[in-house]
This record gives structure tokens, C-alpha cells and sequence, in this order.
């Protein structure tokens, strides 16, 4: 390489690169410039240079992020990194804009053999917005929300950081989580998902941790635990806010501090795994009422991912029951192999509460009953489904989902006590069961995730979305 070819490519780093880190640079051909996102006054390029800019969140304070945000608008032409710190708190808008608008993020400290090669890849012309779509197992990413998911997964994949995955039940948070790991360096090693809610309440740690032998009365051998199978690997918890608080401790000691011990032992063991949680209840709700530890919320919640529910995805729900029609017909005898227009345009309506997984379900059950060669809406029990204007149109769309979101999200603030969300929402009861039946939001299936205390019945929609049970 000569060295006018070598001043050619130079980092913008706009915050306080080291002195490694300036070195590691020049040695493999980059000029280190620094500048100040607060100034507003750009990367001062010449013409043919080849420029990639650096917005380094290490030392900047809220408003320094947020010019940076504003530095980041200005340039869209140009390939931004970001670098952040281990502790950053991606749900915080001001760090989602410039994540989101980068190429690829970094943490500290920086993985310097990574960052060449995203320089090398970018100087050689590669554009993240180029790469392809795909990813393995995720099927149907036609619609912008999760043309956003797949780019997010690609840029959260390498980063040995935590992801708190949101969304509502059957959207594809554990899907993700497994792309998550796919796209990782670790995926040579055990994927290992756990559903907290599912774990037996006196055997939390046990199952987790593991035990000791005589650890207490039926542990005749020693048992190592989900986190240690995962040795290397990626642990997936699905639904994080069941984790009982004396489990949530172990949990923090093992992100902190990279070790866990085993019940009946007083021995730490050093273990690398990466933790990816999901939850569909609202976290911060769980923090505010001290059943979840705050300090472990801020640990989980580095990067942050919000699958979109299916009505959400224009485009996509045709791509997908598409998708889950055919892959039914390798395995299975159907006359059917495609959708008819009303199948279609009742799929597009519907609010798919189940999200994917009801898709999945209803695709498969249409694929058995259906006797033609085309899926019809009434063999997706979708039959009194009419496309409403408002269900056509984008605005529409929005509004009825921000309704539905609003209504879910208050149900499970209270605990699907009817009276207390009509309270909360400053509506009667009976406007509740008719959003419920609006919504087709299944109560008692949510109820089941919700666990509320033994005993409790509320308030059922069968699939015709009509209230059949009330005892509160
Ligand atoms: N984009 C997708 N492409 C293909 N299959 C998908 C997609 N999203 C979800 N699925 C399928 O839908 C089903 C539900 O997905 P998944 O279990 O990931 O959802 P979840 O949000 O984790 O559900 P829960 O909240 O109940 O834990 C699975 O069978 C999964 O394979």
C-alpha cells in the first residue's frame, strides 16, 4: 500500500479514541481524526477519501448522545460504528436512534481485530443495508418493522452483550433469541432455552445452578445445572419476570462476576455464557413493585428487542402462512397449496392475537380440513372475518393496534382484573369485555401466562370473542 493511498482512509472518531486504539488504527493504514459531535460541523471529507465515522458513547453524557444522533441525521451518507459502553442501556431512545442508524456497534473494550475487519469490509464497498435479509429460521421479513428486527439481530449477534427481548406471546422472541446465538460466535456451542414460569418453584436454583450431592433430601448425586449444560453457549430465559427473587441474585452474581455456585457448595465456578432473557409482562411494572431486582433489569436490559406483533407486519402474514403451508406439505399429504383471495384478505384483517404461532396453528388445521386446492378463509376458522376500512389502511392499522396494545398492556398491569383495568382506563367494565372482543384478546389463555393467585376465575372470550365465565 502506498502512503497516499494509506491517508486516504481515515476514522472520524468523535469522542476520545486511546492511545491503543489510535495506534492499532494507524498501524493498519487508518488516520485517526477526532471530532466533536457537539460542534455540528461534520467529518470534513475530501473528495474520495474513504471516511467512516466513529460515535464513541464512552464518556458522553445524554446530550452529548443526542448530538450525536443529530451529527449521525446530518450524514446518512456516511458509515457510522458505535461504540458503547458495557453498561449502556440500549432502551433509552437517545442510544436506540444511533445503534439504529449505525453499521455496526462495538463495546468496551473494543474488540480492535473486529473493528479493522469492519473497516477492511467497508473500504472494500460493503453497505450493511447491502447484506442479505435472511436469516436462518426467521421466514417472512417483507415489512419494514422487521426488515428493522432483521438488521438489529445482525448487529446485536456479535456483541457479547446481554438482549432483553420483548413482545407479546407467539411473536417470535425465542426465535430470535436462536438467531441471536446462530449469528454468534458462540454458535458452535449449546443454545439452551429455559422458561422461568415453568421451573418447579422449590427447585428454581437447583434446576439452574445445580446441587451438590446431599445438597438437601433426595439429591443422591451431584447435578450440574441449565446454566453450566450451556458452558460456552447461550442461555435463553423466556419469561424473565417469573424468576424468583432469591434466583434473580444468583442470576446477577453470574453477569457480574462470571460465577455461580452450585446449591449445598460454597465453591464459585467460573462459566462463560451469554444471557438472553425475554418477558411479555412490562418490566419496569415488575421493578416498581420490588418484584424484580432493579439492578438486575438495568443488567439484562444492555441491548433491547421488540418483536412487532403480527398485525404489525404488513406483508408478511401472507409470506409466512405461505411458508408454513408448504413446509406442512413436505411432511404431510394436502390437496391444498396456496390461499384464495377471501383467505387472504381474512388473514390481512384479523388481529392475530396468537400472533405466529396462531398462524402456524390455523395453517396447519386449514391444511388438514381444507378439500380444494386453495385454503379458504372458512377453513381458517377466519370465515366472519370482513376487512374493516380501518383494518386497510396504514393509519387504521396503527390505530387499532395502539388500542389493542393500550387495553393488553392495562390488563396486565392488573392482573386481568377486569374492574381494575376498566378503573385504570377510565372506561366501564362492559367496555373492557367489548375491547377484549374487538381485540380478540383471549383472557383466559393470557390469564394462564399472567398466573394470577389459585382460586381466581375472570372472565373468559370463547372463539366467537363472547364473555363466558365471571367470577371475580
Ligand atoms: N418469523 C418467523 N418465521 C418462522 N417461524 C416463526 C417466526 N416467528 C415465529 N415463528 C414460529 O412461531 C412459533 C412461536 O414462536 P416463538 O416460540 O419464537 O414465540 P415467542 O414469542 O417466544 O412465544 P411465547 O411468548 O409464547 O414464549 C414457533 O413455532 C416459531 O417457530
Amino acid at each position: 500500500m502506498t502512503n497516499e493511498q494509506a491517508s486516504r482512509r481515515c476514522v472520524v472518531w468523535f469522542g476520545q479514541p486511546t492511545a491503543e486504539e489510535c495506534a492499532s488504527l494507524a498501524q493498519a493504514g487508518w488516520r485517526t481524526r477526532i471530532g466533536d459531535a457537539r460542534l455540528q460541523d461534520g467529518v470534513g471529507m475530501r473528495r474520495d477519501d474513504i471516511v467512516v465515522a466513529m460515535a464513541d458513547l464512552r464518556h458522553g453524557d445524554e446530550q452529548a448522545i443526542q448530538a450525536m444522533g443529530r451529527l449521525m441525521d446530518n450524514h446518512p451518507w456516511l458509515p457510522w460504528l458505535v461504540l458503547v459502553p458495557q453498561e449502556t442501556a440500549a432502551g433509552k431512545p437517545e442510544v436506540v436512534r444511533v445503534l439504529r442508524d449505525s453499521a455496526d456497534f462495538f463495546t468496551v473494550p473494543v474488540d480492535m481485530k473486529r473493528l479493522l475487519h469492519t473497516l477492511m469490509k467497508i473500504s472494500n464497498g460493503w453497505s450493511p443495508t447491502a447484506e442479505k435479509a435472511d436469516i436462518p429460521g426467521i421466514v417472512g421479513a417483507v415489512s419494514p418493522v422487521m426488515r428493522t428486527i432483521m438488521s438489529s439481530l445482525r448487529k446485536y449477534a456479535p456483541v457479547e452483550l446481554p438482549v432483553l427481548i420483548t413482545g407479546e406471546t407467539g411473536s417470535g422472541k425465542e426465535i430470535a433469541a436462536r438467531a441471536l446465538h446462530g449469528l454468534s460466535a458462540r454458535c458452535e456451542h449449546p443454545f439452551v432455552p429455559i422458561n422461568c414460569g415453568a421451573l418447579p418453584s422449590n427447585l428454581v436454583q437447583s434446576e439452574l445452578f445445580g446441587h451438590e450431592r446431599g445438597a438437601f433430601t433426595g439429591a443422591n448425586v451431584r447435578r450440574i445445572g441449565h446454566f453450566e449444560t450451556a458452558a460456552g453457549g447461550t442461555v435463553f430465559l423466556d419469561e424473565i419476570g417469573d424468576l424468583p427473587l432469591d434466583a434473580q441474585t444468583s442470576l446477577l452474581r453470574l453477569m457480574e462476576e462470571g460465577t455461580l455456585v452450585r446449591v449445598g457448595s460454597s465453591q464459585p465456578i467460573k462459566l462463560d455464557v451469554r444471557v438472553l432473557a425475554a418477558t411479555h409482562v412490562d418490566m419496569e411494572m415488575a421493578v416498581a413493585q420490588g418484584r424484580f431486582r432493579e439492578d438486575l433489569y438495568y443488567r439484562l436490559n444492555v441491548l433491547r428487542l421488540r418483536m412487532p406483533a403480527l398485525r404489525e407486519r404488513e406483508g408478511d402474514v401472507e409470506l409466512l402462512a405461505q411458508h408454513f403451508l408448504d413446509a406442512f406439505r413436505l411432511r404431510h399429504h394436502s390437496r391444498a397449496h396456496a390461499f384464495s383471495i377471501q383467505a387472504r384478505q381474512a388473514m390481512r384483517g384479523f388481529a392475530w392475537p396468537g400472533n405466529v404461532r396462531e398462524l402456524l396453528n390455523r395453517v396447519q388445521r386449514a391444511a388438514v380440513v381444507a378439500e380444494g386446492t386453495l385454503i379458504s378463509a372458512a377453513d381458517l376458522d377466519l370465515q366472519d372475518m370482513q376487512p374493516t376500512p380501518a383494518s386497510r389502511s396504514s393509519l387504521g392499522l396503527t390505530r387499532v393496534s395502539a388500542e389493542r396494545e393500550a387495553v393488553l398492556n392495562c390488563l396486565h398491569e392488573s392482573h386481568f382484573n377486569i374492574s381494575e383495568c376498566a378503573r385504570r382506563l377510565n372506561v366501564s367494565r362492559v367496555t373492557v369485555y367489548r375491547l377484549c372482543k374487538k381485540h380478540k384478546v383471549a383472557l383466559e389463555e393470557l390469564r394462564d401466562g399472567d398466573r394470577p393467585p389459585a382460586g381466581r376465575r375472570i372472565a373468559a372470550v370463547n372463539g366467537h370473542g363472547s364473555p363466558v365465565a365471571q367470577s371475580m
